[in-house]
């Protein structure tokens, strides 16, 4: 199954390339205080066209990493390359507003990341005005009406506010929003989580049509491992600040080698072996991904090792083995 009839084959440019990218949070108060590594040396890259999702359970690092990307929050160490450009120190202190514009992110809470006070035609329009194109600009108001057919609304949304709109509807007008500022990443940060279940499915779709129509390239963050199957060509897997494994998305979560993937999959109710869950096992599985991973507080170093070249399958394995 997937979510659009052909898969793009991704080119070897890199639309986004991420290198030992580190951030550590301070949490507590002042007797409680403690440091979080969010993320710890992570690598990614995702191709022109091309759809990379990064799952796994809360608290693993996948918001940190799309907010570092869309330069929300500072990692303190490694590299964010954009169109051949290292743009932690070229632009450090801040984003230029032309970074801003080729890299958008559409967040998770619909109700949140539209401003009720403003109508959708600002909204779009906006957007359009700060990162579109000389030919877009000249004239907002028609390019916002046309991004909203593209996203599947019409005109008559232009002059609506946002507590008119349902979930959906608001999470497709922040989509012509990224859209307007004419892209080369989305960073789509769970953007169905907190829609209804009958209205996700159409999100991706969309997401996987834009894609194929004008060559985006979408980082698509979820905790959800059958919507990344769904719609992205390759699926990367985190676990505590890490990245542990990769591949296509079909290879890899057809046949996964971390134990930590497999705990994941082995989470998600399968219509065909109900009744299948077995705590034991998954208690076996925990022992395992502590045994690859080692304790919190001192992690083990890994390598990185090819599972299958074809699909570029890869797994974080323990550096000094397993045994
Ligand atoms: N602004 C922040 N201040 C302090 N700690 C943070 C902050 N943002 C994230 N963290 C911590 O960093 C870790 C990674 O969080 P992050 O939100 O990236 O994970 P996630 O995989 O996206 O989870 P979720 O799906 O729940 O958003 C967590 O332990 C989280 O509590």
């Amino acid at each position: 199954m997937s979510a659009t009839t052909e898969k793009t084959t991704p080119t070897a440019e890199s639309a986004l390339r991420v290198e030992g990218l580190s951030k550590t949070f301070t949490v507590g108060g002042m007797l409680s205080r403690r440091k979080v590594r969010a993320l710890d040396s992570v690598d990614l890259d995702i191709g022109t066209g091309e759809i990379v999702a990064l799952v796994g359970e809360s608290g693993s690092g996948k918001s940190t990493l799309a907010r570092c990307v869309a330069r929300l929050e500072a990692p303190e160490s490694g590299r964010i390359v954009v169109d051949g450009e290292d743009v932690l120190r070229t632009e450090r202190r801040r984003a230029s507003r032309a970074y801003r514009g080729r890299v958008q992110m559409v967040f998770q809470d619909p109700f949140g990341s539209l401003n009720p006070v403003h109508r959708i035609e600002y909204v779009v329009t906006r957007s359009v005005e700060l990162h579109g194109s000389p030919e877009a600009r000249r004239d907002p108001r028609a390019r916002a009406a046309e991004l909203l057919e593209t996203v599947g609304l019409d005109a008559s949304y232009l002059d609506r506010f946002p507590h008119e709109l349902s979930g959906g509807q608001r999470q497709r007008v922040s989509i012509a929003r990224a859209l307007g500022a004419e892209p080369q990443l989305i960073l789509a940060d769970e953007p169905t989580s907190m829609l209804d279940v009958s209205v996700r499915i159409g999100i991706l779709n969309l997401l996987g049509r834009l894609r194929d129509e004008t060559g985006v390239s979408i980082l698509y963050v979820t905790h959800d491992l059958a919507s990344a199957r769904y719609l992205a060509d390759r699926t990367v897997v985190m676990y505590r600040g890490r990245a542990v494994e990769g591949g296509e998305s079909l290879a890899l979560l057809g046949d996964p080698v971390h134990p930590y993937t497999q705990l994941l999959l082995s989470a998600v109710p399968d219509p065909e072996r109900s009744g299948s869950y077995d705590p034991v096992r998954r208690a076996e599985m925990r022992r395992e991904v502590e045994r690859w991973l080692g304790p919190e507080h001192a992690p083990r170093a890994v390598v990185r090792r090819t599972v299958d070249a074809t699909s570029q399958h890869w797994v974080a394995e323990p550096a000094d083995g397993l045994a």
